[in-house]
């Protein structure tokens, strides 16, 4: 058979091919998918786990009038391939090329493009609401994850789904896992769910023989019907959906083209909210991922697409250090857990689940839930750590600030991912935390720049009983140990000139202590002289900068972190309150959705470079200090010097040859 995937230009095109043709797109699918996910990272797994439920949806509704929602959005891959996006994928991920997720600006058939899970039903219950206010009616398609099912929204929405008669359609793509086994009894309940994949099949048979049987086969077919519910009842208890007023359909074998697009038809036809439980394995049809038993290769970097495995080393990340860490805490305190949203191996929590099995909690996709239920924990006498992914813990300030910090509960966050994070787009940067944390009462916030700091920082939370701590740092690889020269007041000097007072002091915050020496030694040669210090803590602000800044004729912060009301905003405002006419100046993320690319092709575009740092202090330093750039090096200002005498610690000056750019 000729290839059905190089003619197809849109899912009408799909409407017109056999059963024979449809079965072999699903392989071509596949293999494309395996070929460029290769090549360019991307969620493999749950994309051919969607390939079969992707096109019966695609022939059964008429995207982008009748909407097809992607919750999460990772899942969506065959959706672009089959709405004219094929091209695109030796781009996917890529500055300029196709997202990793939906993408308005991709295509009409893309509504949504959030990649925070459990929001699609939400979206699809307001836009079924618009559709009837318009007087449009129209049936909306929401496909979620049993993991994202997990997630608090969805039940919002669904109350309000179930208890309406608009027509949408929730197609639960169910495969037992968010990255690991979805947990909780919700999952329980699919799970008893999905033992009767053949249910749907054993009712077509029936409906098909009383069909064919003349007379007293349609009446007896129609009190089958009423007797189906009593069937599934029976077959599949599944009260809880339409106890709740949901029509439930299901469950259905996800790989099985025909049963989907019938239980599609039947829940197009129903015209009112309805479920259909699609039962789907995560990695189908690609034994690598099949049997990659951690997390059917759900996410991650390029691979070996003979064997699956990944092509990128190991080497020292951020994510490991906590990891050992924690679970070096967990043995020297009882009093220690630990919580994840879902994500045990992605956060670090692996080791200390397999420790402290006892001690270690997943939650599912809710991460409101895991604040306060932290809260619960640190009111009866634990000290729980929460791992997250930094953007993920947007949605759960309230739960911060009040249950957590109304309470002055000794819970610890550790952000992981903070910052740039590139490639999976604008709603996975873990930029907003520093910004919208540093307004909790009582808050202590900490980004380590290096194992020793990260160590050390979550050993202080941890002992930190009366208020909710924070530690941050990013996906970055984790380079060398960045030792102070001297310290004061808490504060660390990283670098400086032998002499006192000098033009600019740079703070740099946590991860960020390597492009700041790095643009430190760039603004040297240009004549300035530069003291770089790490606070450590962002709040509460170390009093030690006052006198630090008194030393210096400016001071610049620079963050990976929104740069409105982050931690250079708090640095200034604590500084103007000592000294009015103090010089400041914020270096960090500007307040803009970033579009996906590499994290160095992302922070280059933003100036968050040790170029563009130095470009930018040096300007204010001119401006500030009365002297061009170009004189610069005559010195003048609070220190002057030929050139400049350069202090950082031996191993850092020989690195600062190297200096990243
Ligand atoms: C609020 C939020 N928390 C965590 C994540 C990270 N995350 C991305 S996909 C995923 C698992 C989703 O599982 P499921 O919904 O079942 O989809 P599947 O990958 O199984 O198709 C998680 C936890 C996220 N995207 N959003
Ligand atoms: C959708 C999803 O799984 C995200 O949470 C993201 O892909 C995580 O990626 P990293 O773990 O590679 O940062
Ligand atoms: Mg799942």
């Amino acid at each position: 058979m000729s290839s059905v995937l190089n003619r197809l230009s849109g899912p009408a095109d799909l409407r017109q091919l056999s059963t024979d043709e449809l079965a072999f797109l699903a392989i071509e699918i596949r293999d494309f998918l395996v070929r460029k996910v290769s090549r360019t990272g991307g969620h493999l797994g749950p994309n051919l786990g969607a390939v079969e439920l992707t096109l019966a949806l695609h022939r059964v509704f008429d995207s982008p009038t009748e909407p097809i929602l992607f919750d999460t959005g990772h899942q969506s891959y065959v959706h672009k391939i089959i709405t004219g996006r094929r091209d695109g994928f030796d781009g996917l991920r890529q500055a300029d090329g196709l997202s990793g997720y939906p993408s308005r600006a991709e295509s009409e058939h893309d509504w949504i493009e959030n990649s925070h899970a459990s929001t699609a039903l939400s979206y699809a219950d307001g836009m079924a609401k618009a559709f009837d206010v318009r007087g449009a009616r129209r049936p909306v398609v929401a496909v979620v994850g049993d993991g994202a099912l997990t997630g608090g929204m969805c039940w919002e929405a669904l109350n309000n789904i179930a208890g309406s008669d608009r027509p949408v359609v929730i197609v639960v793509n169910d495969n037992g896992r968010s990255y690991s086994p979805t947990i909780g009894g919700l999952a329980n309940q699919l799970a008893g769910l999905r033992l009767r994949p053949g249910y749907e099949r054993m009712l077509q048979n029936v409906k098909g023989t009383l069909e064919r049987t003349p007379l007293v086969g349609p009446p007896l077919y129609d009190a089958l019907h009423g007797f189906k519910r009593g069937v599934k009842d029976l077959l599949a208890p599944q009260g809880m959906f339409e106890d709740l007023g949901l029509k439930y359909i299901g469950p259905v074998d996800g790989h099985d083209q025909a049963a989907l697009e019938h239980a599609f038809g039947l829940a197009r036809q129903f015209g009112g909210p309805v479920l259909v439980h699609c039962v789907t394995r995560k990695g189908y049809g690609y034994a690598p991922a099949e049997n990659h038993l951690a997390d059917h290769m759900h996410g991650g970097g390029a691979f070996d697409p003979e064997t699956g495995v990944s092509l990128s080393s190991g080497g020292r990340s951020w994510t490991k250090v906590f990891s050992d860490e924690i679970v070096r805490q967990g043995r020297e305190r009882d009093d220690v857990v630990a919580i994840t949203a879902a994500m045990l191996d992605p956060v670090g929590l692996g080791a200390f689940a397999e420790e402290f099995p006892s001690r270690c909690f997943d939650v599912g996709i809710a991460e409101q839930h895991a604040l306060t239920s932290a809260a619960g924990m640190a009111a009866a006498g634990l000290h729980p750590v929460i791992a997250l992914y930094a953007t993920f813990l947007n949605r759960a300030f309230d739960q911060l600030l009040m249950d957590v910090g109304l309470h002055r509960a000794g819970v610890t966050v550790v952000l992981d991912r903070a910052g740039v994070t590139g490639e999976d787009g604008a709603s996975h940067n873990g930029m907003w935390d520093l910004a919208m944390l540093g307004i909790v009462p009582g808050i202590h916030i900490t980004a380590p720049r290096d194992e020793q700091t990260l160590r050390t920082g979550l050993a202080q939370c941890l002992d930190i009983a009366d208020a909710p701590s924070v530690l941050r740092y990013p996906k970055t690889a984790l380079g060398p140990d960045i030792p102070a020269v001297r310290s004061t007041g808490g504060v660390d000097v990283l670098a400086e000139p032998d002499s006192g007072p000098v033009d600019i002091l740079l703070i740099s915050v946590g991860a960020m202590a390597a492009d700041a020496l790095a643009a430190a030694g760039r603004i040297a040669e240009a004549g300035y002289t530069v003291r770089v210090v790490d606070p450590r803590w962002v709040t509460p602000v170390p009093p030690a900068l006052s006198a630090l800044a008194a030393d210096a004729g400016v001071v610049v912060t620079v963050e990976d972190g929104v740069v409105v009301n982050g931690a250079g905003s708090r640095f200034a405002q604590f500084l103007r309150e000592g000294s009015p006419t103090v010089h400041t100046r914020e270096i960090g993320i500007p307040v803009e959705f970033l579009d996906h690319g590499k994290v160095a092709e992302v922070r280059a575009a933003i100036g968050l470079t040790p170029r563009g740092i130095s470009r930018r202090t040096i300007e204010f330093a001119a401006a500030v200090l009365g002297r061009g750039i170009a004189d610069g090096k005559a010195g003048g200002g609070a220190a002057s010097g030929e050139g400049t005498v350069f202090t950082t610690s031996p191993e850092l000056s020989r690195r600062s040859e190297h200096r990243p750019d």
